[in-house]
């Protein structure tokens, strides 16, 4: 029933084509990663990621999750190699994560759904700047990485301990000196297909890069993501749950693997 609620609420991804017809489109976002049907492609050059810490702006609940944001108005904090060609800037990083430990990942494997995911988004440096970026095929650059509950994951903290001063929707605070290489696991092998951004305007943008491993996250973890609000102060409170794209229709798409 909950799920259904989730799916059918008036502004759930089952209402976004309505206002966003590409909903429907030929490279939506997330997917259904079917490990045997993707295809190791040697041709794939290895992920270069280098993050300065220094980059680290602030922490936003935007309303619909939250987002560490980034200093992107120069090179310090890039993405290259791996599926792309040229240099991608950090913009921000965010997650989805589910009412239960059972859901809440975009991206699946094999059906097997994962509490939490985090994007990690990068923008082409051949464009001026994001929202130019946004709006071409080769614009984005995101990399998804899951999380699976286990052991109390140390690196989390200084984000869940910013919680307390952005649980309602539009509160923000400053967040500096973070490096989010600290959030990817030691291997970086990846899947990597191309795709779109997972909520509105869903544009069909990104270039995926799904992430093999998953980190670490406790349940009282999880359950402080939990405790964010997708409501402003003064409204009736709604925690922050549930606030994933189920997967979409691969629709001929071959996904790759860097790997074996
Ligand atoms: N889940 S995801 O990784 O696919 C993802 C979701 C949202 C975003 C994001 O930064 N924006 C979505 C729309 N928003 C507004 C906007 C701004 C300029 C141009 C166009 C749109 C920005 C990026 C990645
Ligand atoms: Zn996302």
């Amino acid at each position: 029933k909950q799920t259904l609620l989730h799916l059918g609420r008036p502004e759930g991804p089952e209402m976004w084509a309505e206002s966003f017809p590409i909903a429907n489109g030929p490279r939506q976002s997330p997917i259904d990663i079917v490990p045997t049907q993707a295809q190791h492609d040697p041709s794939l050059k290895q992920l270069k990621l280098k993050y300065d810490p220094a980059t680290a702006k602030g922490i936003l609940n935007n309303g619909h999750s939250f987002q560490v944001d980034f200093t992107d108005d120069d090179n310090s904090s890039t993405l290259a190699g791996g599926p792309v060609t040229g240099i991608y800037r950090l913009r921000q990083f965010h997650f989805h994560w589910g009412s239960s430990d059972e859901k809440g990942s975009e991206h699946t494997i094999a059906g097997t759904k994962f509490p939490c995911e985090l994007h990690l988004v990068h923008w082409n440096t051949k464009y001026p700047n994001f929202g130019e970026a946004a709006s071409k095929p080769d614009g984005l650059a995101v990399v998804g990485v899951f999380l699976k509950i286990g052991s109390a994951n140390p690196r989390l903290q200084k984000v869940l301990d910013a919680f307390d001063d952005i649980k309602s929707k539009g509160r923000q605070t400053t967040f500096s000196n973070f490096d989010p290489k600290t959030l990817l696991p030691s291997a970086l092998d990846f899947w990597t297909y191309e795709g779109s951004l997972t909520t509105p305007p869903l544009l069909e943008s990104v270039t995926w890069i799904v992430l093999k491993d998953p980190v670490s996250v406790s349940p009282a973890q999880m359950a402080k993501f939990r405790s964010l609000l997708f409501t402003s102060e003064g409204e009736a409170p709604s925690c922050m749950v549930d606030n994933f794209r189920p997967p979409q229709p691969l629709k001929g798409r071959k996904v790759r693997a860097s790997f074996k």
